[in-house]
């Protein structure tokens, strides 16, 4: 009952959310028009590495439950933007949450990270799955979405997100987080059939999921697939990015009259960028594992880079985070078409001062590569 009121009372006041934006250089650069300096932003930048997060964790009670309150989801979004000059907020939820309402019961148990009571493992379980309907399911993070937009007062853009259906694919597979991914590799060998209907399911509720998002104020999407690179290059196009290419395809490109830019990420995705490219996304997101120079000079002006810097760099000294900024700057060159970021998520025992020095450093030694 009560989600029903705080759903209509954030769709009234979204209406006062500003259009315009006071900090907009993460969606400029995305689009490769001028910027005055590199935008920066986090991946996980809410999270356990900061005690304030921690703090509003503990009031949720456990994570599922601070996804599914928007206040509480949109103070941990809010949480790294008042410490940091952060140039883009990413909502707070997590990529499990369509598996989660297509009834597969997530659960997190500590140390051990995501886990379902009912993982797929054959073609009628997945042939009896719904497509989730997203202002309904996942009601509560349109609701988190509009309180975020509405929160932000038009600081900075606010990023949506979604899984691949591929890596979406193997928690609801494999049953929770895997190194070996023995049970979708045999899934996809043995019985692709039942494998591609998930997949076609899955980019089906990522398009609804992410168009809905849209709808409610996100400003740019995400879609991460964590587990595409464990796969060979034939084998990434037919499992993994051929569902991506769908969702491309089917995403609301512009809303409002402004260009929503999609990035789509893979990690270990390195050797595949062209192939991503042409996928029509607006970006990709790198890993560390690939120089970013290398990577320019492969889609040219096609697309927007994102990344790229090892997360576990933020242990090191401030001077050497500064030198490691620099040199990826340096790497990508001149010109925009560059956010800076993390390679991955940010690791959960990195001091929050070293977050801030990178942030920093990305704004203060990129000006020259925007001048002239
Ligand atoms: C694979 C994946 C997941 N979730 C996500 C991915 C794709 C990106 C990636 O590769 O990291 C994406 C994600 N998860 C979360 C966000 C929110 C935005 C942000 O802060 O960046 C985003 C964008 C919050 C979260 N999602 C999770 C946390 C930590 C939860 C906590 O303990 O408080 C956060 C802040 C939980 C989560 N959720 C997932 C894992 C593997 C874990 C870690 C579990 C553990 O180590 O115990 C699945």
């Amino acid at each position: 009952m009560n989600d029903v009121i705080a759903s209509h009372k954030d769709r009234d006041t979204l209406m006062e959310a500003p259009m315009q934006l006071k900090n907009d250089r993460y969606l400029r650069a995305l689009m490769r028009q001028p910027v005055d300096c590199t935008p920066v932003w986090m991946m996980r930048q809410a999270g356990r590495y900061l005690p304030e997060y921690k703090a509003t964790r503990a009031q949720a009670g456990d994570f599922m439950s601070l996804c599914k309150n928007a206040e509480l989801a949109c103070e941990v979004t809010l949480q790294p933007l008042r410490r940091f000059k952060l140039d883009a907020a990413i909502l707070f939820s997590d990529i499990l949450t369509i598996p989660d309402a297509m009834g597969l019961g997530l659960y997190f148990e500590a140390g051990e990270g995501p886990k379902f009571e009912s993982p797929l493992s054959s073609y009628a379980q997945i042939d009896a799955l719904a497509i989730p309907d997203p202002e309904d399911e996942l009601g509560y993070v349109m609701n988190a979405v509009r309180t975020i937009r509405k929160n932000l007062n038009g600081e900075v853009p606010l990023i949506g997100f979604s899984g691949s259906p591929w890596t979406l694919a193997t928690y609801m597979i494999e049953g929770g987080s895997s190194k070996a991914f023995t049970k979708i590799k045999k899934m996809a060998f043995a019985d692709p059939r039942s494998l591609h209907l998930l997949l076609d399911k899955l980019a089906d509720s990522v398009i609804l999921y992410l168009n809905a998002q849209i709808k409610a104020g996100a400003q740019s999407v995400m879609v991460f697939d964590t587990w595409g690179g464990v796969l060979s290059p034939r084998d990434y196009k037919l499992f993994s990015l051929q569902y991506m290419h769908k969702i491309v395809d089917g995403l609301i490109r512009e809303h409002d009259g402004q260009r929503v830019p999609v990035t789509l990420f893979t990690k270990n995705g390195g050797m595949w960028l062209e192939s991503i490219a042409e996928t029509g996304c607006d970006a990709i997101g790198l890993d560390w594992t690939i120089d970013i120079a290398d990577a320019r000079r492969r889609v040219g002006d096609k697309v927007a880079l994102q990344g790229n810097m090892d997360p576990s760099m933020l242990y090191a000294q401030p001077e050497r985070i500064e030198q490691e900024v620099e040199l990826i700057l340096d790497g990508y060159g001149k010109g925009s078409g560059h956010v800076f970021n993390l390679g991955h998520g940010i690791h959960l025992d990195v001091p929050p001062e070293n977050a801030g020095v990178f942030v920093d450093a990305v704004h203060k030694l990129s000006v020259k590569y925007h001048q002239d």
